[in-house]
C-alpha cells in the first residue's frame, strides 16, 4: 500500500471537520473523492498534506506514519498537493514560479527543465506573471510546479472547476499519464464527474466529514448510479 489513511479525525483549531476517513491508495492508481459543498474533501487534501493536524487516526505513506510531520516533511517523502486556491504565487513570473518549487532540491535546474520540456505551453510563457494567467494555464502551472518534487502521490483538489473542457481533457490525459507511470493521485471532483471516473479505479464519498463509501469508479459510470450515489444514506463499505 502506498498511501494508508485510517479512521482520520482532523479540523481548524477546535472546529472539528472530520470525523473518520478511511481509503486506500496503490501505486498508479487515480482514487477520486467526491461529496457534497461542505463534505471535508479540501481538508481532508490538508489533513494529509500536512497542512493541518489530526488529532487521531493514522496516515501511512510507504509504511511511514505521517501524522505530525510538517507540510514540508511530508512534501519531501514523496507527497504532493496542489491546492484548490492560491496555488500559485501570482506576482512571479512561471520561471520563477517553477524554481521556487524546485528550491529544496540540489538538482532544482533539471528538475525545472525536465517538467517544462514536458509542456510547450509554460515554456511560451516562462516570463508572463502567474497572475496573468488563463485559469487553465494557472492549473498546469499549479500541477507542474507540484510535480518538480516528483511526487508518488499527488493530491489534486478540483484542479479542473471551472476551467474550458480542452483544459479539462487536457488534465485529464496528461494526469493519466503520469498514473500509467506509477503516480497515485487523489483526485477530488466536482464539476464532471463522470470525466474523470472514466480514468479512474477507486471512489471515496465524503460526507459530514466521514468517508461514507468506497467503491470501484465503473460502478459509478452506470446510468444513474452516481445520481443515486450523491443522493442516498451511504454506509462505509470499505
Ligand atoms: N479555515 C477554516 N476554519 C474553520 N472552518 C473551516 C475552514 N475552512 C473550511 N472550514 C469548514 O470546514 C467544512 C468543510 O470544508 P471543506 O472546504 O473541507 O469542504 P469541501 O468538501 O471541500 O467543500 P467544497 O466542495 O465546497 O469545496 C465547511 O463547513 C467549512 O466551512
Amino acid at each position: 500500500m502506498l498511501l494508508k489513511v485510517t479512521k482520520i479525525k482532523s479540523g481548524y483549531g477546535k472546529v472539528s471537520i472530520l470525523h473518520g476517513v478511511d481509503f486506500n491508495v496503490l501505486p498508479g492508481q487515480i482514487i477520486t473523492v467526491l461529496g457534497p459543498n461542505g463534505a471535508g474533501k479540501s481538508t481532508l487534501m490538508k489533513a494529509i498534506a500536512g497542512q493541518l493536524p489530526v488529532s487521531s487516526g493514522t496516515i501511512e505513506f510507504s509504511g511511514t506514519l505521517t501524522n505530525g510531520l510538517s507540510a514540508q516533511e511530508v512534501n519531501k517523502l514523496g507527497i504532493g498537493y496542489v491546492p484548490q486556491e492560491q496555488n500559485v504565487f501570482a506576482e512571479l513570473t512561471v520561471m520563477e514560479n517553477m524554481k521556487v518549487a524546485a528550491m529544496p532540491f540540489k538538482d532544482a535546474g533539471s528538475r525545472v527543465d525536465r517538467v517544462m520540456d514536458h509542456f510547450p505551453i509554460l515554456k511560451e510563457r516562462a516570463a508572463q506573471m502567474a497572475s496573468t494567467l488563463s485559469g487553465g494555464e494557472r492549473q498546469t502551472l499549479a500541477i507542474s510546479a507540484a510535480l518538480v518534487a516528483e511526487p508518488k502521490v499527488l493530491l489534486l483538489d478540483e484542479p479542473t472547476a471551472g476551467l474550458a473542457p480542452i483544459f479539462v481533457d487536457r488534465i485529464i490525459e496528461w494526469i493519466t499519464e503520469l498514473a500509467s507511470e506509477g503516480m497515485a493521485v487523489v483526485w477530488v471532483v466536482e464539476q464532471d464527474p463522470e470525466k474523470i471516473l472514466t480514468v479512474s479505479q477507486m471512489t471515496c464519498f465524503i460526507e459530514g466529514g466521514r468517508s461514507t463509501a468506497w467503491l470501484e469508479s465503473e460502478i459509478l459510470l452506470e446510468p444513474g448510479r452516481l445520481q443515486q450515489m450523491l443522493l442516498e444514506d451511504k454506509k462505509c463499505s470499505k
